[in-house]
């Protein structure tokens, strides 16, 4: 029996499924509509400098994506952070952290907790007791994707303050979107697995290299190695399933398969699937409800001073509209402290203004958070936007993420945006390319066991 298999997209998750599956014998075609692989974590050159299009940050329970780094030669080309410490400053003149102890969960945040001068002495304990109970919800429950995270955190009296200064600091850079917004059953799958179950889950990594060399460059080289035919500029137009296999359509060339993994995102999968192969809850649904998810964009300010303005490697802002702000000056020539990288996360005030807009906006802001910024020249300021950055996890979306199955044997689902328990991450992302492989290779006799690492939750 032929084992060939087509993989459609070359991000994490297309980038895993191909791997995995050519590791288990099969002949493996990537194919990819863009000149590169890495998908959504790219970076692109601007006159002598490489920006990433947004700061991908990874946490010590993103157990997959830490190993798929691994396989791609790629781990170490991160900083892990022994213990999570996170710097926060406010526009009025607050520096502060929160940083972990050694203690085992919950209380390695106890000490954090009680001396954040953020919150009043009533607001710790609200927010210490919103925690302890938000660690007795199961975020696969799917009541908890009917409500907000901050209708339920309203219940222990966290005001919209507290909110903003302790959860969404957190929330809005892992689910793309405020509590406000997002899913509780999102939310509680961050915090728990993150934050809240294992003391080191939140320790913070970064890359340390622009990302098209952590990831695109090094997936090509792994990818070559495992004998995997990759095929860039090459967008998929229609996929057919017949009787005996499927026929993928890519810029008037035909390939035949025995099984595809369609790793595009949630409106591209939507206008390729086949008809009648949608499962969502096990039932056949309309591929249109996939665009149901909806997006939510990222955009980065890339910002170069004339002189050092930050003086730690990352920090969160508080009571400012610079959420997180990211030393990137390595590798530049630059010395540490000058390019200031902005990510502004659920962007959808920002997605919208001009280049020049964000200037006049965000120099100043950044010139109260950080005062080293105030007497500073700006050198250089770009912008990167991500309009469709991820899917909006927002109560129901869990009901429109599908498994990776479908209803046509050899057809399987991956991307961040299908049902992998975790909101759109790099994690996620690598989970669904293993899950897909796990439905893809029974159905061309490889029944080898993928082995699945044990992650909290
Ligand atoms: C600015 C930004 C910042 C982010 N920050 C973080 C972060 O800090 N931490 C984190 O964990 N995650 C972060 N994410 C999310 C993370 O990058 C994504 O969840 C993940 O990379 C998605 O991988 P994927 O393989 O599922 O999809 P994608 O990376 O979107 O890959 C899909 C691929 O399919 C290709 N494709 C689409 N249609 C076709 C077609 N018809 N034919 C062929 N190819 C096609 C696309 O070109 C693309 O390369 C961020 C995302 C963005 C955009």
């Amino acid at each position: 029996m032929s084992a060939r298999m087509v993989v459609i997209g070359g991000g994490l998750a297309g980038i895993t499924a191909a791997l995995t599956a050519a590791d288990a014998g099969v002949e493996v075609t990537l194919l990819e509509g863009r000149p590169r692989l890495g998908g959504a974590t790219f970076s692109l050159r601007r006159d002598d400098m490489w920006l990433d299009n947004g700061q991908h940050v990874f946490l010590r329970c993103c157990t997959e994506y830490i190993a798929f780094l691994e396989r791609i030669g790629s781990a170490d080309k991160v900083h892990l952070q022994r213990r999570m410490d996170v710097p926060v400053r406010t526009p009025w003149g607050t520096r502060t952290r929160l940083a972990r102890s050694g203690l085992p969960a919950p209380l390695h945040l106890s000490s954090a907790l009680a001396r954040y001068p953020l919150l009043t002495m009533a607001g710790r304990a609200r927010v210490g007791l919103a925690a302890l109970a938000l660690r007795r919800l199961d975020p696969a429950d799917p009541a908890l994707d009917e409500a907000t995270f901050a209708a339920w955190l309203d219940r222990f009296g966290v005001t919209a303050r507290e909110r903003e200064a302790m959860w969404d600091l957190i929330g809005i850079a892992t689910l793309n979107l405020p509590a406000t917004e997002a899913s509780l059953a999102m939310a509680v799958k961050v915090f728990r697995t993150g934050v809240l179950d294992h003391n080191d889950g939140a320790d913070i990594g970064w890359s340390l290299v622009p990302l098209q060399e952590l990831h695109g460059d090094a997936s090509a080289r792994a990818l070559a190695k495992a004998g995997v035919r990759v095929r860039l500029r090459a967008r998929v137009d229609a996929l057919d399933a017949g009787a005996g296999g499927f026929a993928v359509h890519a810029g008037g060339e035909r390939i035949e398969a025995e099984a595809v993994v369609l790793a595009v995102p949630h409106y591209d999968a939507a206008r390729l699937l086949p008809a009648g192969a949608l499962l969502l809850d096990d039932v056949l649904a309309d591929p249109n409800l996939l665009t149901g998810l909806g997006t939510s964009p990222i955009v980065n300010l890339h910002v170069v001073y004339d002189r050092p303005v930050l003086d730690v490697p990352l920090t969160a802002g508080v009571g400012s509209p610079v959420q997180w702000m990211f030393d990137r000056s390595a590798g530049h020539g630059l010395a540490p402290g000058r390019y200031v990288a902005v990510s502004l996360s659920a962007a959808t005030r920002e997605i919208d203004l001009t280049s020049a807009q964000l200037r006049d906006r965000f120099i100043p802001e950044l010139a109260r958070v950080l005062p080293a910024a105030r007497q500073a020249r700006v050198e250089r300021f770009v912008v990167t936007k991500e309009r469709s950055a991820t899917f909006r996890p927002a109560p129901g979306s869990g009901r429109l993420r599908p498994g990776p199955r479908t209803a046509i044997p050899g057809l399987a689902l991956a991307g961040a945006w299908t049902a992998t328990g975790w909101p759109a991450t790099m994690e996620g992302a690598v989970r669904s390319g293993l899950s897909a492989a796990r439905e893809a290779l029974p159905h061309l006799g490889r029944t080898r066991a993928i082995p699945e690492r044990t992650t909290p939750l």
